[in-house]
This record gives structure tokens, C-alpha cells and sequence, in this order.
């Protein structure tokens, strides 16, 4: 990939923009926040690690949405995180005002690029931008159950004492505490995780993934989660930019996938060099359908409230 925007010059956006510099995910990235002079400052403490980490890709910064020409991928995290206490949800409001400015600002400046939603309630945002652009879902996704299942991998790791690296997991449904984790599908190494963990162990496991980023957020105190969510959106510009065709779970629009259309939301995706090529079906059991549609009522609950918004 040529270049990368990054919205939000905060948290998340720094972090990723670190990563993706540091692994050379495309040859040009461009910060963009609103804030005057911190992105130009944020792009220039990156460039400056260059020698570091071995990387030529070149970074700007700018208050002026026109640094984003010519990108090929708009990663947006630009928008309020929660505060402890709050859930992603009470967000939506202070956040739709700042999707919707972001959200013209790509189609005047960057009409051919893709879009890769962070910003929180990340779902409902995603489904936000992609009725504002009218684009096809392969150019509007978002970034949750990447986050989450690592999530879930760090916790089954720690529980077995098995490495990370050989753990496989996945989250379906919102990015809120109706999320869906899917122990039938989680391995270490291709067996099933159920044979090391006793199930109420694992029922807790379950429960800590859905309150993974309320658990960062009360530690931090000051700040939600931004490393693990910069690593989870740097996985899938690497599966994007390199064409890996891998299979994620990604934020996507549903045009009847699972038995839903119009709502934006978490299932397998596999990701190629057009974005999110396609949605991938799985044959839900009976609880874990019980919970998709748990979940999707809560997603729609949210976008039925953009309508007042
Ligand atoms: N989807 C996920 O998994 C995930 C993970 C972590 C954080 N998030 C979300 O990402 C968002 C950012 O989190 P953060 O910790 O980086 O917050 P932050 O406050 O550190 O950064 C947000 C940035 O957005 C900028 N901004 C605000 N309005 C803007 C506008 N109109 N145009 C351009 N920039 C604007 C702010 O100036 C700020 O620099 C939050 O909504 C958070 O909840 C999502
Ligand atoms: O928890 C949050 O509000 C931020 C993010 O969605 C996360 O899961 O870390």
C-alpha cells in the first residue's frame, strides 16, 4: 500500500501509526487531528525513531484534512473514549458529530480510499460511515474482534501457562458486553481448548474477554486501552496491505449473512488486498445463536438512536 491516514493523532492513533511505520505497511502515512499542531509533532517523534526500528516510510502531520490525498486505507480513531463507569454506548452522541465531519472529510480528500473504523461504539460508527459514503462494504469495516480475541488469548494463555503464539480464539457480535466469544472454535494448537480448562474456568474466561476493555480502562484510570487496539488494527492493515487473505473477525455490514442486513457488526471476514474481500457463515449452535441475536439487538438499539442524533 502507498499511503495510510491515520484520523486522531491520540492514544490509538499514535500507537498505530508507530506500528505501522515500524513494520512498513505502506510507504506514507498522514496524521490528521483537529487539534493544531499535535499531529505534525506526533508524525515528527515517529519519523524521528527511524534509525530505531529500520523503517523509510516517511510521516506527516496536519490539522488540515487535506494531508489525507491520495490514501489508499483512512484508518479513523479520531473521537471520545469512555470514562470508568461509562459503557462504549454513552459515547455515541459526542462521537457521531465527530464521524460525521471525519466521514465528509474522506470523500471530499481521500473519495478512493477504504475506511477502517476504531472509534467507538465502534459498530455503530462503522455502519455510520458507510450510509454517509454509500461505499461497498469491502471499502467500510471496522476493528473489534481482533482486539477481543487476543483479548481472550492473553487469559487462556495465562490460565494453561501455554504459549500465546499457539492460541487460536474468536469474538463475534458487538464490541459491547453482549460481545460473543466462541470457545467451540478456540484451540491451542488445534485442540480444543474445553480439554485444559474446566468449563466454569472457562465460563470466566468468557465473562473477562466481554469486560476486557472496562478492566484496562479502571487499571489505566486515565485512558482506555491503546496498544493492544493499535496492534489489532496494524494485524489487518498487514492482512490488507499484504494480501494475506487472512481470516478475521471484523466489523462488517451484514446484507443477510447470519440472518441480518442492515446492521454493522462482528463476524469472520477474510481480508485481501480489496479490503474485507467477504464475510465467512458459520453454523451457529443454539446458544451461541441465543447470543448473536442478544447482541445484534443491542447493536441495533444503538443505530435505531442515530435517528434522534
Ligand atoms: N474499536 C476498538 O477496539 C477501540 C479500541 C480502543 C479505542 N477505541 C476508541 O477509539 C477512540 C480514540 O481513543 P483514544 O484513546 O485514541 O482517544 P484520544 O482522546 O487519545 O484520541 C482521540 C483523538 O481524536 C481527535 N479528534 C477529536 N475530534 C476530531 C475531529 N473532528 N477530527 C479529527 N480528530 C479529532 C482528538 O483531538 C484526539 O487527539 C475512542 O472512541 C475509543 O473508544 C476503539
Ligand atoms: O474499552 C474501551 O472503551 C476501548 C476499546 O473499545 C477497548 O475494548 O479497549
Amino acid at each position: 500500500m502507498q499511503k495510510i491516514s491515520i484520523v486522531g493523532a491520540g492514544r490509538v492513533g499514535e500507537t498505530t501509526a508507530q506500528i505501522l511505520a515500524e513494520e512498513e505497511l505502506c510507504r506514507e502515512i498522514a496524521l490528521y487531528d483537529v487539534r493544531e499542531d499535535v499531529s505534525e509533532g506526533v508524525a515528527l517523534d515517529i519519523f524521528q525513531t527511524a534509525p530505531f526500528f529500520e523503517f523509510d516510510c516517511r510521516l506527516t502531520g496536519s490539522n488540515d484534512p487535506a494531508v489525507m490525498a491520495g490514501s489508499d486505507l483512512v484508518v479513523v480513531t479520531a473521537g471520545f473514549p469512555r470514562k470508568p463507569g461509562m459503557s462504549r454506548s454513552d459515547v455515541l452522541a459526542a462521537n457521531v458529530a465527530i464521524i460525521d465531519e471525519v466521514t465528509d472529510h474522506i470523500l471530499a480528500h481521500a473519495p478512493h480510499a477504504s475506511i477502517l473504523v476504531v472509534s467507538n461504539p465502534v459498530d455503530t460508527l462503522t455502519y455510520r460511515i458507510a450510509q454517509r459514503t454509500g461505499w461497498a462494504r469491502s471499502r467500510v469495516f471496522g476493528q473489534a474482534g481482533v482486539l477481543d480475541a487476543s483479548r481472550m488469548a492473553a487469559f487462556i494463555a495465562e490460565e494453561t501457562g501455554f504459549s500465546a503464539l499457539d492460541i487460536t480464539t474468536i469474538v463475534l457480535g458487538g464490541h459491547g458486553d453482549t460481545m460473543v466469544p466462541m470457545p467451540r472454535y478456540c484451540t491451542i494448537n488445534g485442540v480444543p481448548v474445553s480439554n485444559f480448562i474446566a468449563p466454569e474456568r472457562l465460563d470466566a474466561i468468557i465473562e473477562r474477554t466481554r469486560k476486557g476493555g472496562a478492566e484496562i480502562l479502571a487499571l489505566r484510570k486515565n485512558s482506555s486501552a491503546y496498544d493492544a487496539p493499535a496492534a489489532a488494527v496494524a494485524a489487518m492493515v498487514d492482512a490488507i496491505s499484504n494480501d494475506r487473505k487472512r481470516l478475521m473477525p471484523c466489523v462488517a455490514l451484514l446484507e443477510g449473512e447470519y440472518g441480518e442486513r442492515d446492521i454493522a457488526m462482528g463476524v469472520p471476514c477474510v481480508l485481501d488486498e480489496s479490503g474485507l474481500a467477504r464475510v465467512v457463515e458459520l453454523e451457529l449452535d443454539d446458544r451461541e445463536r441465543q447470543d448473536f441475536e442478544h447482541s445484534v439487538a443491542a447493536v441495533r438499539a444503538d443505530i435505531q438512536r442515530l435517528a434522534e442524533l
